[in-house]
């Protein structure tokens, strides 16, 4: 599970403060996926980095089941996995060689983290291509790879920043498949999105994020009531107070 409260983020920057992030708070609970939904510049990617501590708020704070992340950092960052915006693969490393790297950082042996990878590369479709050097992956085979490296160990929360960017239909049926998987598994997922038809077919939960705040959260029925329009496209426009931005 993990617990965000009133968290915030400023930059400075040459003409003025920059607050990317105003307060957010949000649960995002085991056996659910979460969506953090918001058009571009919302504060989407900085809500991600400060969950997963690659940023420190300005104020409030992180718990992932139950630790708090400035308290204890790496025990907060094996309890996570993590695909961040930007995938940072090795090119000179095989796929496998990549994920494998991965795994023995997080203090796994071979014979601990094999079957995980068979049982990846079968999910995630990576058998065409897991032993080939990363350079030149198309970005469906680059995202397949940052993600299998990101679980590799296991991890209880898994935090994916827009994950099927750039992938297409089949990839991202797949993708929607294994984290419909780690959801059933009992695992607590968090994505970030600006695709309203990704929150509709995965998350049971949706954040709706606008300059930096929360502008709602509930179920995607509950959106719908809250802002009292049929359709979700209609409820989104609605509680964000306008269109720019966001895919239908
Ligand atoms: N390191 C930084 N320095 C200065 N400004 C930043 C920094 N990171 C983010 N910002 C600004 O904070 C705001 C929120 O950015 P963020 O990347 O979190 O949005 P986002 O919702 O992920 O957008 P997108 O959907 O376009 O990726 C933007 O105005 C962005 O320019």
């Amino acid at each position: 599970m993990i617990e965000i409260n009133k968290v915030a983020k400023s930059f400075a920057s040459k003409k003025g403060t920059i607050e990317a992030v105003k307060s957010v708070s949000l649960t995002a609970r085991d056996g659910q996926i979460t969506g953090l939904l918001g058009p571009n510049g919302a504060g989407k990617t900085t809500t991600m980095r400060l969950l997963y501590g690659l940023l420190k708020p300005s104020r409030g704070s992180v718990r992932v089941d139950g630790v708090d992340i400035q308290e204890d950092k790496i025990g907060v960052r094996r309890r996570l996995g993590v695909l961040p915006d930007t995938r940072g693969l090795y090119p000179r490393l095989t796929a496998r060689e990549n994920v494998a790297y991965f795994a023995e950082l997080n203090g796994l042996r071979p014979s601990d983290y094999e079957p995980e990878l068979e049982r990846l590369i079968d999910s995630l479709d990576m058998a065409d291509f897991i032993d080939r050097r990363c350079e030149g992956f198309s970005q469906g085979q680059r995202t397949k790879t940052a993600i299998a490296r990101s679980v590799i160990h296991r991890p209880q929360n898994i935090v994916l920043d827009e994950p099927t960017n750039g992938l297409d239909v089949m990839t991202t049926r797949g993708l929607r498949r294994f984290l419909l998987n780690c959801k059933a598994e009992g695992r607590c997922v968090v994505l970030s999105t600006h695709i309203m038809q990704e929150v509709a077919a995965l998350c049971d939960h949706v954040v709706v994020i606008a300059k930096g705040e929360v502008m709602a959260q509930g179920s995607p029925e509950s959106l719908k009531e809250q802002a009292q329009r049929d359709s979700l496209e209609d409820a989104f426009v609605h509680l964000i107070g306008s269109e720019e931005g966001l895919m239908l």
